[in-house]
């Protein structure tokens, strides 16, 4: 069996069940759920604290996790990122009071609160500036206004809680994060549990993204045609009982399905139709 670690809690959690059941996993039914065997799929899920997951995948004990590619480094735990997930999107980044610094230098001797030590306090050294880092919990961007420190390093998504504590960001970002499949550094790479796994995934995160476009055109425009819907591979051309025009069947991006369909009617293209795509294997 296939032993996973997926996120029990917290911004991580619904997304990652929601994607594992797409992919065709059984998941749990109730939050209280710790561990779901699915049989069928030979797989074991355990239920685990987002922190705690690259911990887990690093020891061994489990094969491999979901958690979020900034709790990975924070963790310095020795496990890689294997596949992203295009959730939990987030920008990491230092914060403070409008006006109270600018940059990493102006750290210098001051406080920084954060959840993410691990991360903070090598972005730190790396810098090569001297500050103190103060672990919290969680809501970070209190700790300013209660004085436990003069700067804040936190998650960053559209900006509200940092804007509701009147705060700013400042300096670079440290890091990009979203959420990714992990296991232990080098393991596992040909077990074919695994990638069944990862082709599974990647088919979601496919059928996410691409919309399966069908087209009439004449035969005369067809490399046009074809330029603007290359597919993955290439289109599959097929004739039609009308001489002269063909239908084209190509996969294209969601995102931009209505200008490409746009672009293929004004060459002449008709009949032009998108379906949505539910599962593949590329
Ligand atoms: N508002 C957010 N938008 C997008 N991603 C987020 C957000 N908050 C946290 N994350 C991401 O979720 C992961 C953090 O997991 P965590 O369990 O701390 O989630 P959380 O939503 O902060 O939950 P908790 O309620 O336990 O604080 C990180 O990878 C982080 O980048
Ligand atoms: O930029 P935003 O869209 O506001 O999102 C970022 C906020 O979301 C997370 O907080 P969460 O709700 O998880 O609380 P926490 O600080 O206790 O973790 C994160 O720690 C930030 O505070
Ligand atoms: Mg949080």
């Amino acid at each position: 069996m296939l032993r996973i670690a997926v996120p029990n809690k917290g911004s991580l959690s619904g997304p990652a069940s929601a994607m594992l059941h797409e992919a065709g996993y059984q998941q749990r039914k109730e939050s209280k759920e710790l561990v779901l065997v699915d049989p069928e799929n030979e797989v074991e899920f355990f239920y685990l604290r987002p922190r705690d997951i690259a911990i887990y995948v690093s020891s061994g004990k489990l094969d491999i996790g979901i958690t979020g590619r900034d709790l990975l480094i924070d963790s310095g735990a020795n496990a890689e990122e294997i596949l992203p997930l295009g959730f939990a999107r987030s920008t990491f980044r230092f914060a403070a009071k409008p006006g109270t610094a600018q940059g990493i230098d102006d750290l210098a001797g001051r406080t920084v609160a954060t959840s993410y030590e691990g991360i903070v306090a090598k972005h730190l050294a790396d810098s090569g500036i001297d500050a103190s880092v103060i672990h919290l919990d969680g809501a970070v961007e209190t700790a300013i206004e209660l004085g436990v420190a003069q700067v804040i390093a936190d998650v960053v998504e559209t900006g509200t809680s940092l804007r509701n504590a009147g705060l700013e960001v400042f300096g670079e970002p440290i890091m990009k994060s979203e959420a990714v499949v992990i296991r232990r550094t080098g393991a596992g790479a040909d077990d074919p549990k695994v990638q069944q796994f990862l082709r599974r995934l990647q088919g979601v995160l496919v059928a996410r993204t691409y919309v399966m476009m069908d087209y009439d055109c004449r035969a005369e425009h067809l490399e046009q045609a074809v330029a603007l819907t290359p597919g993955l591979e290439s289109p599959t051309i097929s004739p039609l009982h009308n001489e002269g025009w063909v239908a084209v069947r190509s996969m294209v991006p969601t995102k931009d399905a209505q200008r490409v369909m746009d672009d293929l009617y004004a060459i002449g293209a008709r009949a032009i139709l998108t379906t949505a795509i539910h599962a593949c294997r590329l």
